[in-house]
Formats: C-alpha cells, sequence, structure tokens
C-alpha cells in the first residue's frame, strides 16, 4: 500500500502527520548517533522540498540536542517548501539560533553547493514522492554525495531511486546506510540503499486494515480525458413492484463519478426509472421480468450491476445464468441483491473481477458458513474469499471486504442505514469505482467506506431519518479529499 494511503489513513485514526514526522525524524537520528564513531563526527543533511527532507529537518535539531556539529542545506528555496510539516520543521530550525553547533544554508542552484562533504551526509532530498527526471540542483548535490568519502545514510529511500520499482531512471544516492520508516519499500535493495534499516514510526496496523480516506487518491483521472473513458456502468435489474431499486444504483454511479450509466430492465419498470432522473439511460426489455439480457450492451459497459429489484424467479434465474455463462470471466460483475439469491458459487468461483454484497443472511447462504461476532465472521469471510476468485463484501456494522484470504474492513455508516435501498446505492457506487478504473478489491473497499459515510453525512442532518434517495447527493462529499 502507498505511503500517501496510510499516512492519510493513520490521520484518519487521530495520528497528526506532524507525529509521524516527529517519530520519523528522531528515529532517524537516534540511527546516525549509533552510526556515528563520536561525537565530535560533522554532520552534513541535504534536505528537499518535501516530507523526506522534513524527517531530516527534524533529525538536524535531534543531533543538535545530542551534541553534533550539524550543517544543513536546504536545496530549494524556502517559499517552495511543499509540505506543511516540512514548512513547521524549517521554521523550528530557524528558530534555533542559539546553538552554535547548527549551521543552514539554503542552496537555490548547484553553485551554492559546497565543493566537498566529509564527516557523515544524510540524503534527505527525495523519498517516495519522486517524480520524473531529478531536477538541479539535487542532480548535482547527488553527484557530489556520491564523489565523497563519507558515510552516507540515505533517509526512507536514496534520492533517485524509485521506491517502488527500484529502478534509477537517471542517478540515485549510493547509500551505506537507509533509514526506511515503518516498512522496507518494494524496491529497496542493498546495492544502492547499503545496510537497511527500518523504523517503527507509530502507524498502527489499522491505517492499513481500515479502510480511510487514504484509500481515495486511488481515483485518477487524466485531465485530457472524453466522455465516456471514465466509466461506462450498466445496472441490470427491476421488476413490475421495484423499479427504485436500479435507479438508486445507477445514480448512485453517477455520484461517485462515472461517466455514462444504462439501465437494463423490463418495460413493466422502464417509465418509472425514466421518470426518476434525465441522466439515466433506459433501455427496456420487452417483458414483466429481466428474462433476456442483450450482449452487446454488457460487452460495450465498463463495469455491470445485476441484481437491485431483479426478482427471484424461473425468468430472472434463467437470464441470470445465460449472462454468466455467455460472459467473458475477466468483466467486472457486482452480483447484487436478489441476484445473490440466483448465483451458484460453482458458477462463479473462477470470475476474478467479481464483487459479491452479501449481508450475513445470504453470505450464510452463498458459503453454507456464518459467524455472529467480528472475530469468527473475518474467519469466516476469509476462508470464503480462498473459494473464489473474486471480492466478497460482507456488509454489516463493520463491513468485511476480502480476496483471496487479503482481508479489510469498513467502520463508516450508522444505523439509519437499515433503511431500504442503502444496498443499491452501494452496489452503484463500486460498480462506478471499477468503471473508473479501480481493482474490483479497492472499489469494493473504497465503495464501503463512501456509502457509509455518504449515510454519515446524512445523518449529521436527518439524524436516522434519512432515505437512500437523501444519501444520493452526500457520496460526492464523502469523496472529497481533504
Ligand atoms: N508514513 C511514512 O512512511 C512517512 C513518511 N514521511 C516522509 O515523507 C516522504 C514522502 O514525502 P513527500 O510525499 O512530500 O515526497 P518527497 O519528500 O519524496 O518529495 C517530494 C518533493 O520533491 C520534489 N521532487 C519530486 N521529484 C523530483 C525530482 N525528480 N527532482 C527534483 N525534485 C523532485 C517535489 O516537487 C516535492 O516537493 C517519505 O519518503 C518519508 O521520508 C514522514 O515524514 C512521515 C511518515
Ligand atoms: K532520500
Amino acid at each position: 500500500m502507498k505511503t500517501e494511503i496510510i499516512d492519510r489513513n493513520a490521520e484518519y485514526l487521530g495520528i497528526p502527520r506532524l507525529l509521524l514526522m516527529e517519530n520519523a525524524g528522531r528515529c532517524l537520528a537516534e540511527k546516525i548517533v549509533s552510526i556515528a564513531e563520536t561525537e565530535n563526527e560533522k554532520i552534513s543533511i541535504f534536505c528537499g522540498s518535501g516530507g523526506n527532507g522534513g524527517d531530516g529537518l527534524v533529525a538536524a535539531r535531534h543531533l543538535v540536542n545530542r551534541g553534533f556539529k550539524v550543517e544543513v542545506f536546504l536545496m530549494t528555496h524556502p517559499q517552495r517548501i511543499r509540505s506543511k510539516e516540512t514548512i513547521k520543521n524549517w521554521e523550528i530550525i530557524n528558530n534555533m539560533t542559539y546553538s552554535d553547533n547548527l549551521n543552514v544554508n539554503v542552496v537555490l542552484d548547484s553553485s551554492y553547493l559546497p565543493s566537498s562533504v566529509d564527516g557523515i551526509i544524510v540524503d534527505a532530498m527525495l523519498g517516495t514522492g519522486i517524480k520524473g527526471k531529478i531536477r538541479e540542483p539535487i542532480r548535482s548535490a547527488i553527484k557530489l554525495i556520491n564523489d565523497s568519502n563519507a558515510v552516507v545514510v540515505a533517509v526512507d529511500v536514496p534520492s533517485g531511486l524509485d521506491p517502488t520499482t527500484g529502478k534509477i531512471s537517471d542517478i540515485a544516492v549510493k547509500a551505506d546506510y537507509t533509514i526506511t520508516f515503518h516498512k522496507i519499500k518494494k524496491g529497496l535493495d542493498t546495492k544502492t540503499a547499503g545496510k537497511i534499516i527500518v523504523c517503527d514510526i507509530g502507524i498502527p496496523k489499522e491505517a492499513e486494515v481500515f479502510v480511510g480516506p487514504g484509500d481515495l487518491i486511488r481515483i485518477k483521472r487524466n485531465p485530457e480525458s472524453h466522455k465516456g473513458e471514465n466509466g461506462k456502468v450498466l445496472i441490470i435489474g427491476g421488476s413490475p413492484v421495484y423499479s427504485g431499486a436500479p435507479a438508486l444504483s445507477g445514480l448512485a454511479a453517477l455520484q461517485a463519478g462515472c461517466d455514462l450509466v444504462t439501465i437494463l430492465c423490463p418495460k413493466t419498470a422502464a417509465p418509472v426509472i425514466k421518470s426518476y432522473s434525465p441522466d439515466l439511460i433506459v433501455k427496456e426489455i420487452d417483458s414483466d421480468y429481466v428474462d433476456k439480457i442483450d450482449m452487446e450492451l454488457v460487452e460495450k459497459s465498463d463495469s455491470i450491476v445485476i441484481g437491485p429489484g431483479l426478482e427471484e424467479n424461473p425468468k430472472t434465474r434463467k437470464a441470470f445464468k445465460f449472462l454468466i455463462r455467455e460472459i467473458d470471466d475477466t468483466t467486472p460483475i457486482v452480483i447484487d441483491a436478489d441476484a445473490l439469491k440466483l448465483v451458484e458459487i460453482e458458477d462463479i468461483k473462477d470470475f476474478e473481477n467479481i464483487v459479491l454484497t452479501p449481508h450475513l443472511g445470504e453470505f450464510k447462504r452463498l458459503f453454507k458458513i456464518s459467524g455472529k461476532d467480528l472475530k469468527s465472521k473475518i474467519k469466516y469471510v476469509t476462508s470464503a474469499s480462498k473459494k473464489i476468485n473474486g471480492v466478497i463484501l460482507l456488509k454489516g456494522k463493520i463491513d468485511i471486504i476480502a480476496q483471496n484470504g487479503k482481508i479489510r474492513l469498513n467502520k463508516t455508516g450508522n444505523p439509519g442505514m437499515t433503511v431500504g435501498g442503502t444496498g443499491d446505492v452501494l452496489s452503484g457506487i463500486v460498480a462506478s469505482l471499477i468503471s473508473q478504473k479501480l481493482r474490483p478489491f479497492d472499489a469494493a473497499c473504497l465503495g464501503a467506506f463512501i456509502n457509509g459515510k455518504a449515510g454519515d453525512l446524512a445523518s449529521e442532518i436527518y439524524g436516522y431519518n434519512f432515505t437512500a434517495t437523501k444519501m444520493l447527493k452526500f457520496i460526492p462529499k464523502a469523496m472529497k479529499l481533504k
């Protein structure tokens, strides 16, 4: 999982980023103390404009307190520091005017760099936020560091190395030690990173297990994209009695950001669905129930929801079986509501992009197992998820999302959401996110978070007296990255 996702989720759990930076910089300083042979050793810290540079500034403060002589090189104009926490630590460093052991330099271009450096060099220039070609003066600083005889300590990752792939597109710091935070980054190898030491910076496991606002950064949009490129969703459902369910699912999908929603429904439901909103494209089947499915329509869609308001009867069963038989087993399908009564595990077990959204009763019917408390539910959902390739989203007070034994949990939502239709909203959001290119597992996790959050925002205004329709307008706010 990306550092930025984990950081934001940790913040959501109540741990300020400034505290994470403090923990990182303090641990870094402690490791440097143990690397330094004598207290007389000079320490030069090269700091970038992001979080990596901030870690370096925190370490500088702690090292000065320990009696070391520290020289800081800020590798940009102070006004171009990007991270709020780094700005704070830059202010602190500039307030440390009493100490003789601290010297601070601003490197505006490579001519401000010293001709040589010895002692210990701390590379806090680029971390997980590295993008594109290495710009000056960082590029020259990397050369200076690599040409020196100093002991080089890289912060989080050696600058220039892509922490995810391990690729060096241009040049990178060659470190003797790399002090990395929270978890070892995938791209680190001892050839460039030297001895790798991991610092625990106090991020709890929950920041990765519970879905949080950090997961929203998975949604990306190409500014050059045109209509349809950000997702086409098909909702299959509706019957003489239930016309609201597919409409809710479709409207939720649109609120969650996809471009186009088509609803395939029987003629008994079509006029009502059309009357709900001009934003929905409605294709009707000449029957009272969904008894056949237009595969051309299916193939043109990026993701499908089947189930809302579908009803369970021989006609819909036949149509569902037909779809599962005809469809490519990589097509993303969210199987929800009445379709969960029609599905047989044996028929869908190979589909890797399927998302099943059962509540506890439906889960029990499907997998013949069921737990009462959270621990046993997690155990059963984990084992059920190993029986199929797709995703299970077990709805409950705490939602459990699983695929191939991997588990995440979601805590958003409230008892007001027991009202009818909130499940249809959820399936629409999940399909919408898949159509916007999220992996089905990530879409199911984030869908559960957004749906619950929209319910929580509705509850702030209406208490428990809101409907699924009222929840729809809160979806965009629930998706806002603060
Ligand atoms: N959870 C964690 O692991 C924590 C990470 N922290 C630190 O924060 C870092 C991530 O912070 P950021 O996301 O701000 O990213 P970085 O600090 O890695 O760098 C981003 C900055 O560098 C500049 N930059 C990016 N690519 C460049 C290039 N090719 N040439 C020149 N300049 C370039 C950008 O303009 C941006 O201002 C981590 O590596 C880590 O050191 C800690 O502070 C706190 C907790
Ligand atoms: K670094």
